[in-house]
């Protein structure tokens, strides 16, 4: 599982946070940045992560703001991205059982360290069920085109 993950000043605690938590889980990860808690704009960060995700370069993608949505709103208008901004662990099974989502949104400004952990191990848990969800996804994904 090669994992890319990006933040903005906002999110840049809560991902400090976080990669500690993939190395253990034995997850390989690239760091796009933000590096510190300078201002910078969420776009430039959701941008990279989303194209290198729907690229195939990477299987999945980890993106945090203060809230999530705006890195989950940019992320979404890369097509192949299915970006799911997630509060708690399980809406985080659900969006990877049935919708399929191949990138992650949280909120430092939302979560904790404690819900981050415990919604990056659902999300990571968690397989596409496939089956009625097949049809459902294939109609959302026709939509990029
Ligand atoms: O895009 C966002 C909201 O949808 C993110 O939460 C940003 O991190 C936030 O807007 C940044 O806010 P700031 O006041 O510039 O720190």
């Amino acid at each position: 599982m090669k994992i890319i993950i990006g933040s903005d000043h906002a999110g840049w605690a809560l991902k400090k946070e976080i990669l500690p938590y993939l190395e253990e889980m034995g997850f390989a990860y690239k760091d796009v940045g933000a590096n510190d808690a300078e201002s910078v704009d969420y776009p430039d960060f959701a941008k990279p992560v989303a194209e290198q995700v729907a690229s195939g370069d990477y299987d999945q993608g980890i993106l945090i703001c203060g809230t999530g949505i705006g890195m989950s709103i940019t992320a979404n208008k890369v097509p192949g991205v299915r970006c799911a901004c997630v509060t708690e662990p399980f809406s985080a099974e659900m969006a990877r059982r049935h919708n399929h989502a191949n990138v992650l949104a949280m909120g430092e400004r939302v979560v904790g360290p404690g819900m981050a952990r415990a919604i990056v191990k659902q999300w990571f848990d968690a397989d596409f069920e496939g089956g009625r969800h097949e049809k459902r996804v294939e109609k959302m994904m026709e939509m990029d085109k």
